[in-house]
């Protein structure tokens, strides 16, 4: 199987062309690939197919298989794939996730896709769709204790569950420990991902993520928008913020008259290779 790596603010996938491979599970396929030892080494794996609905679809599965509705770092590493490699020449395109179909614009220097924006759509709130399990008609600030640990969480859906909580440091937080305590807690029929957020100051906030599926990664697309959602919440951000993350920055914008967020980060092609799967 031919493959590309990329990687968005080190949030690294492999990435196949489903127009010319075919990939009969790709489960069973990210689990090989994602692994760091024995495989190409990433945090998961993102098919490229053709869509009835849209230009392209993206089928995205998290390191031990899991498959996933939307992946913000991946979807804007497809618009660069198939800019770059010559499957589009639009500069406007849209893609067919789990989560409905996503709008980018590709900004392109010397030929080569460097920075995509993405409409990433509405922040979701209500418990049931997100889905956690509660009779509260949202979850804004509530007192949760994980690990021995007190904290005040926020959930939001991007097309995938997030859960937010803010610490005063997140570089001292045990998130080996902590991360799969909320990943597995009984709130989260689906499991979640998790954001811990330092605010800065209401343009700038810092975040650590433990992802569903995958463990801490250096940067979650779809984490740094629920995130931003959560912080205007909780009246803590203005409307435009940059996320800091391991792996790079974000930019996060909450439009209120269209009621969506949208996401700007570089894309960027780290090799190319084949694997036997
Ligand atoms: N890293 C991604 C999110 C990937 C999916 C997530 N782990 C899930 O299971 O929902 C992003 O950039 O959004």
């Amino acid at each position: 199987m031919k493959f590309t790596k990329m990687q968005g603010c080190g949030n690294d996938y492999v990435y196949v062309n489903c127009f010319k491979e075919s990939v009969e599970d790709g489960s069973k396929a990210a689990i090989k690939v994602s692994n760091r030892h024995f495989g190409i080494g990433s945090d998961g794996l993102i098919l490229i197919k053709p869509s009835d609905k849209a230009d392209f679809m993206m089928d995205m599965y998290n390191a031990d298989g899991s498959r996933s509705q939307m992946c913000g770092n991946g979807i804007r590493c497809v618009a660069k794939y198939v800019y770059d490699y010559g499957l589009t020449d639009r500069k406007n395109i849209s893609i067919e996730t789990g989560a409905g179909i996503k709008y980018l614009d590709l900004k392109v220097e010397e030929g080569r896709v460097t920075e995509v924006t993405v409409d990433m759509g509405t922040p979701i709130i209500v418990p049931e769709l997100i889905p956690v399990v509660s009779d509260r008609e949202r979850i804004v600030a509530m007192p949760i204790t994980v690990g021995g640990i007190s904290y005040e969480m926020t959930c939001v859906s991007m097309g995938n569950p997030h859960a937010i909580v803010f610490v005063d440091n997140t570089k001292s937080i045990d998130i080996e420990k902590i991360g799969p305590l909320f990943e597995h807690h009984a709130m989260f029929p689906e499991r979640t991902n998790t954001e811990f957020i330092h605010v800065i100051d209401r343009h700038t906030i810092d975040m650590r993520v433990w992802e569903r599926g995958s463990g801490e990664t250096l940067a979650c697309g779809t984490g740094a928008c629920a995130s931003v959602y959560a912080c205007i919440l909780n009246g803590l951000t203005e409307d435009e913020v940059r996320v800091r993350l391991l792996g790079g920055e974000l930019k996060v914008k909450y439009d209120r008259e269209k009621n969506t967020i949208f996401m700007t980060g570089p894309a960027v092609t780290v090799f190319e290779g084949e694997i036997y799967v």
